[in-house]
């Protein structure tokens, strides 16, 4: 293992290759049918970041960095609390080895409200799509750093299908123009280096003009308060994915409250 993301990957593949004797695509497309349309995540994203910040929450148990951040852990009363606060829309980690996440906790964040809810996990093969689908997820993250372009494009194609939208995360300049070869306009410049874990906002406004036109830009990571918000949007960003700082409060919608009006 040379080192953390490509550790989770290769753990996630083999995850995946016994999660796909058990189900398959087509066995998952017709469970998705019993799910809500897909609610329009980038669109979401888009209205509220053409007049205010527009935030996506997340809900986040542990991570392989932080150990456990709430111990206390509620993912449907969480999703509430960030829809009060003003989230545009949430996250919610399934991966359960290194963030002690689980598909329940979507499922129950996502039937708690009326907001969109991206999958939060490590895509690596296009079947976990179908899964995320079948679960009622209406958005799915695609890290650059983890994938070829051929099956990132084939994991977007499959997003797509399913009336899905993507969330493009690059890290560093090539994979900034690697992401502008997809279709997908929703492109998150992860401010935490998954390999390392060195976490700085500064990579937001460093990657922030490379960004293809038409793109929604959201930083992601390492974001802690409303001044955060201002310093970054004064390279374009006007949408944020923040966890840990949010899950980390007893009050979570006053938290999120303060975080985008100050
Ligand atoms: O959070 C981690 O330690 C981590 C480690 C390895 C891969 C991914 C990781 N996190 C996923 C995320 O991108 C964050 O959960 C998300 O951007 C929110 O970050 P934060 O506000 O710093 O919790």
């Amino acid at each position: 293992m040379s080192d953390k993301l490509t550790e989770i990957c290769e753990t996630k593949r083999d995850e995946v290759e016994e999660r796909k004797a058990v189900a398959s695509i087509s066995t998952l497309d017709a469970h998705a049918v019993h799910q809500s349309a897909p609610r329009g995540f980038e669109a979401a994203l888009r209205r509220k970041a053409a007049d205010h910040f527009a935030l996506i929450a997340e809900i986040k148990k542990a991570s392989p960095s932080k150990g456990l951040i709430r111990p206390d852990f509620r993912p449907a009363e969480h999703a509430k609390a960030y829809e009060r606060g003003g989230a545009a829309c949430l996250s919610v980690l399934t991966d359960a080895p290194y963030f002690q996440g689980h598909e329940d906790y979507l499922m129950e964040a996502r039937e708690a409200v009326s907001l969109p809810v991206i999958r939060k996990d490590f895509m690596v093969d296009p079947w976990q799509v179908a899964e995320a689908r079948a679960i009622g997820a209406d958005a799915i993250l695609i890290i650059v750093a983890a994938l070829d372009d051929t099956l990132m494009a084939e994991i977007e194609a499959a997003a797509h299908e399913r009336g899905m939208d993507c969330l493009v995360e690059v890290h560093n300049e090539a994979e900034m123009e690697r992401a502008a070869r997809l279709t997908s306009r929703l492109i998150g410049v992860n401010n935490r280096n998954l390999k390392t874990f060195v976490t700085d906002i500064g990579t937001t406004e460093r990657l922030a003009p490379l960004a293809p036109e038409g793109t929604l830009l959201v930083a992601e990571s390492g974001i802690n308060a409303h001044a955060d918000l201002q310093r970054l949007s004064q390279c374009g960003a006007r949408t944020f994915l923040v966890g840990e700082s949010l899950m980390r409060q007893s009050d979570v919608e006053a938290a999120t409250r303060a975080l985008l009006e100050g």
